[in-house]
């Protein structure tokens, strides 16, 4: 049986991925298990899942390290990377937003913090507004509240770290859930079996 390599991210999205390839009747350890442990073999079904950083899946797919992976759409938009997107997993749901010190105006030409610049950056340009773009790595909210940035782009859930750190919504950009990408040769090359997985995971999902 040929093998096939699954990149699936650590952090926030693994636990529905994994419950979700669970389903799909593929051995992963419990949640619990999964925190040290890098690279996991399930041998009945010739699967390896490797747990990557969230930025890094389409990485590792687009070079063909693995040959599925599991990512934010988000992260799948900042990346471009060459990937296959074969699947919406209706997973880890959240929102992208422009977010701000309510009743505050910005600068001629407004300064946005994010972790996103070029989705942030292509969400402007497509309303013709010229912005300035700084790139953060994390605790975005705090860039508004310290004069950093005008505004932020951020992901969005449950609105609560908005709240605590006195900012609102102003704009949805989009709407965000996990993905199933592939690689482009492995898509080609490992055919049956990658469509076998999809075809699962799309009467599981649709359930
Ligand atoms: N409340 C949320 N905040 C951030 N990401 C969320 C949220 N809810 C769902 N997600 C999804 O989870 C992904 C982020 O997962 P996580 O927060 O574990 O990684 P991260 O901290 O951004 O990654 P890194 O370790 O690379 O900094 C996002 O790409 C998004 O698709
Ligand atoms: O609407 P909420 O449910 O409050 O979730 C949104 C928050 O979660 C994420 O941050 P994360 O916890 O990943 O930390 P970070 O700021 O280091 O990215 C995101 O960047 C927001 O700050």
């Amino acid at each position: 049986m040929e093998k096939l390599v699954v990149a699936l991210p650590k952090g926030r999205i693994m636990e529905e991925a994994v419950d979700l390839l669970r389903q799909c009747g593929f051995s992963l350890p419990k949640n619990g298990d999964l925190s040290r442990k890098l690279i996991i073999e399930d041998d009945e079904s010739q699967l390896t899942f490797i747990l990557a950083k969230p930025s890094d899946v389409p990485i590792y797919v687009e070079y063909g390290a693995a040959d599925l992976g599991v990512v934010g759409k988000d992260v799948l938009l900042e990346e471009s990377r060459d990937v296959y997107e074969l699947l919406d997993l209706q997973i880890a749901g959240c929102r992208l937003s422009v977010a701000g010190i309510p009743g505050t105006q910005t600068r001629m030409i407004p300064r946005i913090a994010t972790k996103f610049p070029k989705v942030a950056f292509d969400y402007f340009r497509r309303q013709g507004k010229q912005v300035e773009i700084i790139k953060l790595n994390g605790s975005i909210e705090i860039a508004p509240l310290i004069g950093l940035s005008d505004r932020i782009v951020d992901i969005v859930s449950t609105g609560r770290t908005l709240k605590e750190n006195g900012l609102v919504e102003m704009e949805e950009i989009m709407t965000i859930t996990s993905r199933l990408i592939a690689n482009r040769m492995s898509y080609r090359m490992k055919h049956p079996m990658i469509t076998h997985i999809v075809d699962t995971l799309e009467k599981i999902i649709k359930k």
